[in-house]
């Protein structure tokens, strides 16, 4: 394993976004790099309070170490909305247990009227769980959803600026209702005689990814068929990934890199908060026209028929979401599923 943690993966500095020109165009062109070869790399200085990391993490870690009981007053298997607290081994990726704990908010909307016309996506819209013993998770994440809304979605304007699009042009595909996903992950340790399946090898569904690490390793990303390097924890760094969204936005000249997360050693855990920017579910993802230079390296979205990648945002998120939670998917979207 490299000891240099930012050995494997680019370090982007996010401060160059609004310093002058050659500076602007020195991070845009990075940032294209980076997206295109890899499609993973660190972000600094990014804008997010190091303290205000700090307490999520922190809360995180309280809310882990709550009783079962407490955490199954919030379980996901309650929420049509996909809202809430998975054990363990609860949800699925390659028709394997993944080895985690997590809790998964959403955009605190209301649950959209429905009727029998309705696309089943629409279930997907609802209001979060939140447990009451613990009433400083609800302050901190929602102040991180909205941090972290505003830092993704300027990432996202130099996305389409290194595409040489109008800055604006994914702007109205997510208009007033982006998909603001947070997971809080709690991998525990596992003897070596155990699956080391933290999460299996998967794309994330959106357009962009933010992982903040705490300080243990876990996390790989498939750079080549079958070659995985670790993206090894910088303190203070979001690791930022790149979803389906902007792989089918760009026609496949970015694309959504395969990750995974191997268990930590038996008595030591790994904490991870995802922010997963995704669109309104009701957008549908359009053909871009890019620049001639560019849309010659675009070899069109991957074609992998277990997992298609679907322009309608709404079918694209619920495809993800049936398939890691077959419980939920089970309880509230029986009658899709028939
Ligand atoms: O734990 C991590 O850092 C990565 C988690 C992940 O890839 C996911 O939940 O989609
Ligand atoms: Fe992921």
């Amino acid at each position: 394993m490299s000891l240099n943690p930012s050995a494997n993966l680019p370090v982007l500095d996010f401060a160059l976004l609004s310093g002058n020109a050659g500076q602007r165009q020195a991070f845009l062109s990075q940032l294209s790099q980076a997206a295109r070869d890899i499609g993973f790399f660190y972000l600094i200085n990014h804008g997010i309070d190091a303290g205000l990391q700090q307490q999520v993490q922190q809360v995180a870690r309280q809310f882990f170490a709550l009783d079962d009981a407490e955490k199954a007053r919030v379980a996901m298997a309650n929420s049509p909305h996909f809202r809430g607290y998975n054990r363990p081994g609860s949800e699925i990726t390659r028709s394997q247990p993944d080895l985690r704990e997590q809790f998964d908010i959403g955009a605190e909307r209301e649950a959209l009227t429905l009727d029998a016309s309705s696309p089943v996506w629409r279930r997907l819209q609802g209001p979060n769980q939140w447990p009451d013993a613990l009433p400083e998770l609800k302050s901190a994440l929602l102040r991180w959803q909205q941090e972290m809304t505003q830092m993704s979605l300027r990432l996202l304007q130099a996305f389409a600026a290194a595409l040489e699009l109008p800055e604006d042009a994914f702007d109205p595909l997510y208009g007033d209702k982006p998909n603001e996903h947070i997971k809080l992950i709690r991998y525990p340790g596992q003897p070596t005689s155990a699956s080391q399946q933290g999460v299996g090898a998967h794309k994330d569904s959106g357009f962009l990814s933010f992982l903040l690490q705490d300080h243990q390793p876990g996390l790989q990303v498939e750079v080549e068929p079958d070659r995985w390097v670790d993206a090894l924890p910088i303190a203070g760094a979001f690791v930022v990934n790149i979803g389906e969204l902007l792989e089918l936005a760009s026609n496949g000249y970015l694309r959504a890199t395969v990750h995974r997360v191997v268990s930590p050693p038996a008595e030591q855990e790994r904490l991870s908060i995802a922010f997963f920017l995704g669109a309104q579910l009701d957008a549908v993802v359009p053909v871009y026209q890019l620049p001639e230079h560019i849309a010659r390296l675009a070899h069109g979205p991957a074609s992998d028929p277990l997992n298609p990648l679907l322009r309608d945002v709404g079918w694209n998120y619920l495809k993800g979401r049936l398939r890691s939670h077959t419980d939920v998917a089970q309880r509230y979207y029986a009658d899709y599923l028939k």
